[in-house]
């Protein structure tokens, strides 16, 4: 993790200098070997300059097996080779540690993981100042949106992208500050001279807040859940309202504009993914890989909204519909044919949460049938609904469909919920 300011070398006094020489050379062989896709050699050098206790050697051990790039993924070993970096003062270990402590599995989900952001935020770390950034957007008091803004600006001023575009957005809006349009237009200029392509106007209100919390970073707001409204009971059904901020919404934009493809579906009978008229849409799914803080925080609160644990989450999808685009009418369980080859032990997919991420001109809502009902897009707000009857069984009633876009278009951020867990951490 180059990003990650911090001792990658040895530390002075632990090892021998012959000893600490060796284990760097072992780590520059290793990253070598990772650029030439040798894997299992990367982490055999990787180990053995984490074992001598090479801080940076521990990191990249520690990614490799979190992520299972070498062999299956193995979080307990990951965690341990991070508190031996974070031990070493490392703050990227802090801030992955404090990452794979939002899923509560690996790691407890505790006080640890404001103190390992906030030590990450004071180096600089551009996700964890990202991170941060959002946390406090989501705050209604005035020093909160301050502080969004000037960690936005110190995020974008290490070079992050996505925090230039959030920042954009609010500069043009005078969200937090007041709006500055020409500010705003220069630094879209610049993004797009890079390559970066301009986000959907979004706005939303900011998210049901908690009584009585304090506007420190406490982990307690992101994981209390902004209460359902019933919908149906049968299909049960209902909607949340208020749950992402507009900077959330942006991020997930932000963060799939740049991977979208064609919508395929996966054929039940060959397993092999193909494009088909049921879904029209572009989409993306987020790699585990390329999540970080913020990422795995909408993402835990998105479950949270859906009375889940974030383990039992399929990777994040964002669909984007353009006018004319739909998804036909169908159901998210799958059949035992394409179960069979994603985790079956995970079961099936039991719960949708389906957030949207924008205001919809025309058209693109959830129908549902069996319900007799339908729900209009509202930036921030989410759908959730059960796939699965009471035993467990597939639940017919559940058919649903988005809707043609008429005028404008959809993003949506779909998280497909099983019934046990379904990622590693
Ligand atoms: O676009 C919609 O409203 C529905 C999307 C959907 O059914 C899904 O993501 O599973
Ligand atoms: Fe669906």
């Amino acid at each position: 993790m180059s990003e990650h300011a911090g001792p990658s070398s040895v530390p002075p006094h632990a090892v021998s200098a012959e000893q600490r020489a060796h284990a760097e050379a072992r780590f520059r062989q290793a990253q070598a070997d990772v650029a030439a896709q040798r894997l299992e050699q990367a982490a055999a050098g990787y180990r053995e300059a984490a074992q001598i206790g090479h801080p940076g050697a521990q990191l990249e051990l520690a990614r490799m097996r979190l992520y299972g790039i070498d062999a299956p993924a193995d979080p307990a070993e990951a965690v341990h080779w991070l508190q031996r970096a974070e031990a070493s003062g490392h703050p990227g270990a802090s801030y992955l540690l404090a990452m794979i402590a939002l899923g509560g599995t690996a790691l407890p989900r505790d006080a640890r993981i404001n103190e390992r952001l906030l030590l990450a935020v004071r180096h600089d770390i551009a996700p964890a100042l990202r991170a941060v950034a959002i946390h406090f957007g989501r705050k209604p008091g005035d020093d909160d949106q301050t502080r969004c803004i000037q960690m936005l600006e110190r995020a974008a001023g290490r070079g992050d992208v996505v925090a230039a575009q959030l920042l954009a957005e609010r500069l043009a809006r005078g969200e937090g500050c007041p709006p500055q349009p020409r500010a705003a237009e220069e630094l879209w200029a610049q993004l797009e001279r890079a390559g970066v392509p301009r986000l959907p106007a979004i706005e939303a209100p900011l998210p049901a807040q908690q009584e009585g919390r304090s506007s420190t970073l406490t982990l307690e707001d992101v994981l209390w859940p902004p209460p359902w409204t019933p919908l149906s009971e049968s299909p049960a059904l209902r909607r949340v309202d208020r749950l992402l901020s507009a900077d959330e919404c942006r991020l997930l934009v932000a963060c799939a504009q740049p991977q979208l493809r064609d919508s395929m579906t996966v054929d039940p009978v060959s397993g092999e993914a193909r494009a088909n008229p049921l879904r029209t849409s572009r989409d993306a799914s987020f790699d585990p890989l390329a999540e970080d803080f913020a990422l795995r925080c909408v993402q835990l609160r998105i479950a949270q909204a859906a009375q889940m644990e974030l383990v039992h989450a399929e990777q994040l999808i964002v669909l984007r519909y353009a006018p004319g685009q739909q998804y036909r009418p169908h159901r998210d369980y799958l059949p035992p044919a394409t179960l069979a080859g994603d985790r079956p032990e995970a079961g099936n997919r039991a719960r949708t949460i389906c957030v949207y991420l924008n205001a919809v001109a025309d058209g693109g809502a959830t129908a549902f049938p069996d319900a007799g009902l339908s729900v209009a897009p509202q930036p921030g707000c989410a759908v959730v609904f059960d796939n699965l009857d009471a035993d467990g069984g597939p639940e017919p009633r559940s058919l649903h469909a988005g809707e043609p876009v008429v005028e404008g278009e959809k993003w949506l951020a779909t998280l497909w919920l099983r019934e046990r867990d379904y990622r590693a951490f």
